[in-house]
Protein backbone atom coordinates (compact mmCIF):
# COMPACT_ATOMS: atom_id res chain seq x y z
CA UNK A 1 0.00 0.00 0.00
CA UNK A 2 1.25 3.59 -0.55
CA UNK A 3 1.66 5.46 2.78
CA UNK A 4 2.55 9.03 3.76
CA UNK A 5 4.22 9.97 6.96
CA UNK A 6 3.79 13.51 8.52
CA UNK A 7 6.63 13.93 11.28
CA UNK A 8 5.61 16.67 13.90
CA UNK A 9 7.86 18.24 16.09
CA UNK A 10 11.18 16.53 17.55
CA UNK A 11 10.37 13.03 18.45
CA UNK A 12 7.51 12.80 14.76
CA UNK A 13 9.99 14.30 12.47
CA UNK A 14 13.11 11.78 13.83
CA UNK A 15 10.04 9.04 13.96
CA UNK A 16 9.47 9.86 10.29
CA UNK A 17 13.09 10.11 9.34
CA UNK A 18 13.57 6.31 10.88
CA UNK A 19 10.50 5.51 8.88
CA UNK A 20 11.84 6.46 5.65
CA UNK A 21 15.48 4.68 6.67
CA UNK A 22 13.45 1.32 7.01
CA UNK A 23 11.47 1.26 3.95
CA UNK A 24 12.75 -1.61 2.19
CA UNK A 25 14.54 -0.80 -1.03
CA UNK A 26 12.47 -4.17 -3.04
CA UNK A 27 9.05 -2.81 -1.44
CA UNK A 28 8.44 0.97 -1.32
CA UNK A 29 5.67 2.00 0.30
CA UNK A 30 6.17 5.74 0.79
CA UNK A 31 4.60 8.08 -1.48
CA UNK A 32 5.61 11.50 0.81
CA UNK A 33 7.28 12.08 4.03
CA UNK A 34 7.10 15.42 5.38
CA UNK A 35 8.66 17.23 8.78
CA UNK A 36 7.12 19.85 10.59
CA UNK A 37 8.61 21.31 13.81
CA UNK A 38 9.35 24.83 15.31
CA UNK A 39 12.96 24.20 15.56
CA UNK A 40 15.10 24.60 12.83
CA UNK A 41 18.15 22.89 14.09
CA UNK A 42 16.15 19.34 14.30
CA UNK A 43 14.25 19.91 11.26
CA UNK A 44 18.10 19.95 9.95
CA UNK A 45 18.92 16.95 11.62
CA UNK A 46 16.52 15.01 9.13
CA UNK A 47 16.65 13.67 5.79
CA UNK A 48 13.90 14.87 4.60
CA UNK A 49 13.98 17.24 1.63
CA UNK A 50 13.55 20.68 2.06
CA UNK A 51 10.25 20.54 -0.11
CA UNK A 52 9.29 18.71 2.35
CA UNK A 53 9.91 20.31 5.63
CA UNK A 54 8.20 23.34 7.30
CA UNK A 55 9.56 25.16 10.29
CA UNK A 56 6.09 26.28 11.64
CA UNK A 57 4.61 28.58 14.70
CA UNK A 58 7.11 31.27 15.16
CA UNK A 59 6.32 33.10 18.13
CA UNK A 60 3.43 30.82 19.88
CA UNK A 61 2.82 28.67 22.46
CA UNK A 62 4.11 25.86 20.77
CA UNK A 63 7.91 27.66 20.62
CA UNK A 64 7.95 28.73 23.89
CA UNK A 65 9.55 25.84 26.49
CA UNK A 66 6.93 27.74 29.09
CA UNK A 67 4.22 25.83 27.16
CA UNK A 68 5.82 22.51 28.99
CA UNK A 69 3.80 24.02 32.04
CA UNK A 70 2.04 26.30 30.52
CA UNK A 71 -1.67 25.95 29.28
CA UNK A 72 -2.21 23.36 26.87
CA UNK A 73 -5.43 24.37 25.29
CA UNK A 74 -3.21 27.55 24.50
CA UNK A 75 -1.22 25.07 22.68
CA UNK A 76 -4.19 23.48 21.04
CA UNK A 77 -5.31 26.69 20.08
CA UNK A 78 -2.14 27.81 18.26
CA UNK A 79 -2.32 24.36 16.69
CA UNK A 80 -5.59 25.21 14.94
CA UNK A 81 -3.86 28.40 13.99
CA UNK A 82 -1.08 26.51 12.17
CA UNK A 83 -2.93 24.34 10.39
CA UNK A 84 -3.61 25.95 6.82
CA UNK A 85 -0.07 26.48 6.64
CA UNK A 86 0.93 23.00 6.54
CA UNK A 87 -1.55 21.56 4.57
CA UNK A 88 -0.35 24.30 1.88
CA UNK A 89 3.44 22.56 2.50
CA UNK A 90 1.97 19.26 1.91
CA UNK A 91 -0.21 20.56 -1.05
CA UNK A 92 2.94 23.11 -2.90
CA UNK A 93 4.89 19.63 -2.83
CA UNK A 94 2.59 17.70 -4.93
CA UNK A 95 1.70 14.85 -2.25
CA UNK A 96 0.72 12.11 -4.42
CA UNK A 97 -2.96 10.23 -3.32
CA UNK A 98 -2.05 7.99 -0.44
CA UNK A 99 -4.13 5.30 0.48
CA UNK A 100 -3.39 6.06 4.08
CA UNK A 101 -1.70 8.92 5.74
CA UNK A 102 0.54 8.20 9.12
CA UNK A 103 1.08 11.37 11.75
CA UNK A 104 3.90 10.59 13.98
CA UNK A 105 4.56 12.56 17.33
CA UNK A 106 5.41 13.00 20.92
CA UNK A 107 2.93 13.17 23.10
CA UNK A 108 3.97 15.31 26.04
CA UNK A 109 6.18 18.36 24.09
CA UNK A 110 5.10 21.62 23.25
CA UNK A 111 5.31 21.60 19.42
CA UNK A 112 4.02 18.14 18.05
CA UNK A 113 1.10 16.98 20.48
CA UNK A 114 -0.60 20.34 20.58
CA UNK A 115 -0.51 20.54 17.02
CA UNK A 116 -2.02 16.93 16.40
CA UNK A 117 -5.35 17.10 17.00
CA UNK A 118 -6.12 19.99 14.82
CA UNK A 119 -3.69 18.52 11.97
CA UNK A 120 -5.44 15.24 11.77
CA UNK A 121 -9.25 16.70 11.27
CA UNK A 122 -7.48 18.95 9.04
CA UNK A 123 -6.05 15.90 7.19
CA UNK A 124 -8.91 13.84 7.59
CA UNK A 125 -11.14 16.94 5.98
CA UNK A 126 -8.54 17.11 2.91
CA UNK A 127 -7.34 13.53 2.15
CA UNK A 128 -9.96 11.04 0.80
CA UNK A 129 -8.05 8.35 3.11
CA UNK A 130 -7.87 7.16 6.61
CA UNK A 131 -5.39 9.26 8.84
CA UNK A 132 -3.53 7.18 11.83
CA UNK A 133 -1.56 8.64 14.28
CA UNK A 134 1.73 6.81 15.60
CA UNK A 135 2.53 8.56 19.30
CA UNK A 136 4.96 7.65 21.56
CA UNK A 137 4.08 8.32 25.58
CA UNK A 138 6.35 9.76 27.93
CA UNK A 139 9.00 7.75 30.04
CA UNK A 140 8.61 8.11 34.06
CA UNK A 141 11.86 10.22 34.35
CA UNK A 142 10.71 12.72 32.51
CA UNK A 143 7.54 14.11 35.19
CA UNK A 144 8.51 11.83 37.80
CA UNK A 145 11.76 13.04 40.37
CA UNK A 146 11.50 10.48 42.52
CA UNK A 147 12.85 7.98 39.34
CA UNK A 148 15.80 10.61 38.42
CA UNK A 149 16.83 10.73 42.01
CA UNK A 150 16.85 6.98 42.80
CA UNK A 151 19.16 7.21 39.33
CA UNK A 152 21.45 9.32 40.58
CA UNK A 153 21.39 8.96 44.10
CA UNK A 154 20.36 10.67 47.33
CA UNK A 155 21.58 14.22 46.40
CA UNK A 156 19.94 14.57 42.90
CA UNK A 157 17.16 16.54 41.80
CA UNK A 158 14.99 16.56 38.82
CA UNK A 159 17.97 18.78 36.86
CA UNK A 160 19.41 17.79 33.53
CA UNK A 161 23.12 17.41 34.41
CA UNK A 162 24.22 15.73 31.64
CA UNK A 163 24.46 16.54 27.58
CA UNK A 164 22.28 13.84 27.29
CA UNK A 165 19.64 14.16 29.99
CA UNK A 166 16.56 16.08 29.01
CA UNK A 167 14.91 19.17 30.48
CA UNK A 168 12.05 17.97 33.05
CA UNK A 169 8.57 17.91 31.91
CA UNK A 170 6.80 17.65 34.41
CA UNK A 171 3.53 17.80 33.05
CA UNK A 172 4.25 15.61 30.17
CA UNK A 173 2.12 12.46 31.06
CA UNK A 174 -1.43 15.11 31.93
CA UNK A 175 -0.33 16.95 28.50
CA UNK A 176 0.05 13.26 26.92
CA UNK A 177 -3.46 12.18 27.94
CA UNK A 178 -5.24 15.27 26.85
CA UNK A 179 -3.90 15.18 23.61
CA UNK A 180 -4.95 11.82 23.68
CA UNK A 181 -8.52 12.35 24.63
CA UNK A 182 -8.12 15.24 21.55
CA UNK A 183 -7.10 13.25 19.16
CA UNK A 184 -10.08 10.49 20.33
CA UNK A 185 -13.04 10.46 17.62
CA UNK A 186 -10.23 12.46 15.14
CA UNK A 187 -7.76 10.43 14.12
CA UNK A 188 -8.79 6.53 12.76
CA UNK A 189 -6.76 4.77 14.67
CA UNK A 190 -4.27 5.68 17.43
CA UNK A 191 -1.06 3.40 17.57
CA UNK A 192 0.87 3.92 20.76
CA UNK A 193 5.37 3.25 21.75
CA UNK A 194 5.38 3.59 25.59
CA UNK A 195 9.00 4.92 25.98
CA UNK A 196 9.11 3.60 29.89
CA UNK A 197 8.81 0.36 28.38
CA UNK A 198 11.56 0.46 26.19
CA UNK A 199 14.40 2.54 27.97
CA UNK A 200 17.33 0.09 29.81
CA UNK A 201 18.00 1.18 33.32
CA UNK A 202 19.57 4.31 33.56
CA UNK A 203 18.90 5.03 30.56
CA UNK A 204 17.03 8.78 29.35
CA UNK A 205 14.79 9.22 26.38
CA UNK A 206 17.36 10.69 24.29
CA UNK A 207 19.59 7.59 24.93
CA UNK A 208 17.67 5.65 23.93
CA UNK A 209 15.37 7.06 20.82
CA UNK A 210 17.89 6.53 18.00
CA UNK A 211 17.29 2.30 18.80
CA UNK A 212 13.26 2.84 19.88
CA UNK A 213 12.81 4.87 16.65
CA UNK A 214 14.66 1.99 14.59
CA UNK A 215 12.42 -0.69 16.47
CA UNK A 216 8.99 1.04 15.99
CA UNK A 217 9.96 1.74 12.18
CA UNK A 218 10.42 -2.07 11.89
CA UNK A 219 7.03 -2.64 12.67
CA UNK A 220 5.64 0.21 10.50
CA UNK A 221 7.43 -0.98 7.22
CA UNK A 222 6.47 -4.46 8.24
CA UNK A 223 3.20 -3.87 8.32
CA UNK A 224 2.99 -1.30 5.74
CA UNK A 225 4.81 -2.49 3.38
CA UNK A 226 2.46 -5.45 3.12
CA UNK A 227 3.02 -8.16 0.89
CA UNK A 228 2.67 -6.96 -2.55
CA UNK A 229 4.65 -9.25 -5.44
CA UNK A 230 7.86 -8.54 -6.21
CA UNK A 231 9.28 -8.16 -9.56
CA UNK A 232 11.74 -11.14 -8.85
CA UNK A 233 8.25 -13.18 -9.15
CA UNK A 234 7.88 -14.24 -5.78
CA UNK A 235 4.18 -13.43 -5.11
CA UNK A 236 2.40 -13.37 -1.39
CA UNK A 237 -0.58 -16.13 -1.01
CA UNK A 238 -2.44 -13.89 0.93
CA UNK A 239 -1.73 -10.16 0.54
CA UNK A 240 -2.53 -7.79 3.29
CA UNK A 241 -4.12 -4.80 1.27
CA UNK A 242 -4.70 -0.90 2.34
CA UNK A 243 -8.47 -1.98 2.67
CA UNK A 244 -7.31 -4.86 5.17
CA UNK A 245 -5.18 -2.59 7.24
CA UNK A 246 -8.57 -0.15 7.39
CA UNK A 247 -10.57 -2.95 8.58
CA UNK A 248 -8.35 -4.05 11.39
CA UNK A 249 -7.07 -0.77 12.45
CA UNK A 250 -10.87 0.76 12.18
CA UNK A 251 -12.45 4.28 12.07
CA UNK A 252 -13.04 4.61 15.98
CA UNK A 253 -9.40 6.35 17.01
CA UNK A 254 -8.67 2.34 18.44
CA UNK A 255 -6.09 2.21 20.96
CA UNK A 256 -3.30 0.17 18.86
CA UNK A 257 -0.14 -1.95 20.15
CA UNK A 258 2.41 -3.55 17.37
CA UNK A 259 4.19 -6.66 18.10
CA UNK A 260 7.18 -8.00 16.03
CA UNK A 261 9.56 -10.97 16.40
CA UNK A 262 12.49 -12.01 13.90
CA UNK A 263 14.71 -14.43 13.48
CA UNK A 264 17.93 -14.22 11.06
CA UNK A 265 18.07 -17.54 8.64
CA UNK A 266 20.75 -18.78 6.39
CA UNK A 267 19.27 -18.61 2.80
CA UNK A 268 22.52 -19.66 0.96
CA UNK A 269 24.66 -22.39 1.48
CA UNK A 270 28.53 -21.86 0.59
CA UNK A 271 30.52 -24.36 -1.49
CA UNK A 272 33.40 -22.28 -1.52
CA UNK A 273 35.65 -25.54 -0.48
CA UNK A 274 34.26 -27.01 -4.16
CA UNK A 275 35.40 -23.67 -5.79
CA UNK A 276 31.60 -23.14 -6.25
CA UNK A 277 29.64 -19.54 -5.60
CA UNK A 278 26.91 -19.92 -2.96
CA UNK A 279 23.92 -21.50 -4.02
CA UNK A 280 20.13 -20.87 -2.39
CA UNK A 281 20.07 -23.13 0.42
CA UNK A 282 17.68 -26.05 0.38
CA UNK A 283 14.78 -25.40 3.57
CA UNK A 284 13.63 -27.83 5.65
CA UNK A 285 10.06 -27.93 6.27
CA UNK A 286 10.67 -28.77 10.37
CA UNK A 287 12.94 -25.69 10.07
CA UNK A 288 10.76 -23.09 8.40
CA UNK A 289 7.73 -24.21 10.68
CA UNK A 290 9.95 -23.60 13.34
CA UNK A 291 10.90 -20.16 12.46
CA UNK A 292 7.60 -19.31 11.64
CA UNK A 293 6.15 -20.39 15.00
CA UNK A 294 9.25 -18.66 17.01
CA UNK A 295 8.72 -15.53 15.55
CA UNK A 296 4.26 -15.45 15.52
CA UNK A 297 5.48 -16.37 19.12
CA UNK A 298 7.73 -13.34 19.67
CA UNK A 299 5.12 -11.30 17.90
CA UNK A 300 2.18 -11.88 20.07
CA UNK A 301 4.00 -12.71 23.45
CA UNK A 302 7.26 -10.46 22.98
CA UNK A 303 8.03 -7.03 24.03
CA UNK A 304 4.83 -5.03 22.64
CA UNK A 305 4.92 -1.22 21.22
CA UNK A 306 2.24 -0.41 24.13
CA UNK A 307 2.31 -3.22 27.23
CA UNK A 308 -1.06 -4.59 27.27
CA UNK A 309 -2.73 -7.88 27.80
CA UNK A 310 -3.58 -9.28 24.02
CA UNK A 311 -6.30 -11.01 25.07
CA UNK A 312 -8.58 -7.51 25.41
CA UNK A 313 -7.41 -6.62 21.63
CA UNK A 314 -10.76 -6.50 19.72
CA UNK A 315 -9.19 -7.11 16.30
CA UNK A 316 -5.69 -8.29 15.45
CA UNK A 317 -3.30 -8.65 11.95
CA UNK A 318 -0.15 -11.07 11.25
CA UNK A 319 1.80 -10.92 8.57
CA UNK A 320 4.56 -13.10 8.29
CA UNK A 321 7.24 -12.32 6.31
CA UNK A 322 10.98 -13.35 4.72
CA UNK A 323 12.46 -15.80 2.23
CA UNK A 324 9.97 -16.85 0.13
CA UNK A 325 11.60 -20.82 0.75
CA UNK A 326 11.04 -19.71 4.55
CA UNK A 327 7.23 -19.08 4.57
CA UNK A 328 5.26 -22.52 5.59
CA UNK A 329 2.11 -21.79 4.37
CA UNK A 330 0.59 -24.85 7.69
CA UNK A 331 2.75 -22.42 10.13
CA UNK A 332 1.60 -19.21 9.18
CA UNK A 333 -2.16 -20.46 9.17
CA UNK A 334 -1.75 -22.20 12.15
CA UNK A 335 -0.26 -18.46 13.57
CA UNK A 336 -3.31 -16.81 12.42
CA UNK A 337 -5.14 -19.25 14.12
CA UNK A 338 -3.32 -18.64 17.26
CA UNK A 339 -3.44 -14.46 17.12
CA UNK A 340 -7.11 -15.58 16.77
CA UNK A 341 -8.20 -17.62 19.59
CA UNK A 342 -5.64 -14.75 21.75
CA UNK A 343 -7.50 -11.93 20.44
CA UNK A 344 -10.90 -14.20 20.65
CA UNK A 345 -12.99 -12.00 18.27
CA UNK A 346 -13.54 -12.51 14.80
CA UNK A 347 -11.42 -9.28 13.51
CA UNK A 348 -8.34 -10.93 12.48
CA UNK A 349 -6.59 -11.12 9.69
CA UNK A 350 -3.71 -12.53 8.14
CA UNK A 351 -0.78 -12.60 5.10
CA UNK A 352 2.60 -13.22 3.99
CA UNK A 353 5.14 -11.11 2.33
CA UNK A 354 7.93 -12.96 0.53
CA UNK A 355 11.11 -10.81 0.60
CA UNK A 356 13.63 -12.55 -2.03
CA UNK A 357 16.20 -10.38 -0.64
CA UNK A 358 15.28 -11.06 3.14
CA UNK A 359 18.03 -12.60 5.65
CA UNK A 360 14.93 -12.48 8.74
CA UNK A 361 12.41 -14.51 9.06
CA UNK A 362 9.69 -11.79 10.71
CA UNK A 363 6.10 -11.54 12.09
CA UNK A 364 4.59 -8.43 12.11
CA UNK A 365 1.01 -8.36 14.75
CA UNK A 366 -1.22 -5.64 14.93
CA UNK A 367 -3.17 -5.03 18.33
CA UNK A 368 -6.56 -2.95 18.05
CA UNK A 369 -8.62 -1.66 20.37
CA UNK A 370 -6.19 -2.64 23.24
CA UNK A 371 -7.19 -1.95 27.02
CA UNK A 372 -3.78 -0.94 28.63
CA UNK A 373 -2.82 -0.88 32.45
CA UNK A 374 -0.34 1.70 31.20
CA UNK A 375 -2.74 4.47 30.06
CA UNK A 376 -4.81 3.58 33.28
CA UNK A 377 -1.86 4.48 35.11
CA UNK A 378 -1.13 8.29 33.08
CA UNK A 379 -4.54 8.98 33.35
CA UNK A 380 -4.53 8.62 37.05
CA UNK A 381 -1.35 10.94 36.96
CA UNK A 382 -3.14 13.16 34.67
CA UNK A 383 -6.01 13.64 37.31
N1 LIG B 1 10.58 7.29 20.91
C1 LIG B 1 10.97 8.57 20.91
N2 LIG B 1 10.42 9.42 21.78
C2 LIG B 1 10.84 10.71 21.75
C3 LIG B 1 11.85 11.17 20.88
N3 LIG B 1 12.06 12.47 21.12
C4 LIG B 1 11.22 12.84 22.10
N4 LIG B 1 10.46 11.77 22.49
C5 LIG B 1 9.31 11.76 23.41
O1 LIG B 1 8.38 12.70 22.90
C6 LIG B 1 8.05 13.70 23.85
C7 LIG B 1 7.93 15.03 23.15
O2 LIG B 1 9.22 15.42 22.71
P1 LIG B 1 9.44 16.27 21.37
O3 LIG B 1 8.70 15.66 20.24
O4 LIG B 1 10.90 16.48 21.20
O5 LIG B 1 8.73 17.61 21.79
P2 LIG B 1 8.13 18.73 20.84
O6 LIG B 1 6.68 18.48 20.68
O7 LIG B 1 8.97 18.86 19.62
O8 LIG B 1 8.24 20.02 21.71
P3 LIG B 1 9.42 20.61 22.62
O9 LIG B 1 8.82 20.54 23.96
O10 LIG B 1 9.64 21.99 22.13
O11 LIG B 1 10.64 19.74 22.46
C8 LIG B 1 9.17 13.62 24.87
O12 LIG B 1 8.66 13.99 26.13
C9 LIG B 1 9.60 12.16 24.83
O13 LIG B 1 8.77 11.36 25.66
C10 LIG B 1 12.39 10.24 19.94
O14 LIG B 1 13.23 10.54 19.09
N5 LIG B 1 11.91 8.95 20.01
Amino acid sequence: MQLEVVGLGGAGCRLADAIRAAEPADHPFLTDVFAFDTDEASLQGTVIPESHRAKYGQGTALEESAGLEGDLEQGFESGQNVVDDLLAVRERSGSTAPDAVLVTVGLGGTTGGPTAPALVAALQRAVDAPVYVLATLPADREFDPDVVAADRGPHAGMTATTESDEPPRPAAASHAIRTLEALEGVASAIMLFDNETWLRPGETVADARNRSNRELATRVAAIFAGGDGESTGAVAQNVIDASDIERILGTESAVVSLGYGEQAVETTSSRFGLGLLPTEREVETSEAVSAVETVVRKGIRGKLSLECDPETAERGLLIVGGPPAWLNRQAIAEGRRTLQSTVGGTGVLGGDAPRSNGETVFAAVVLAGVESGRLEELRALAD
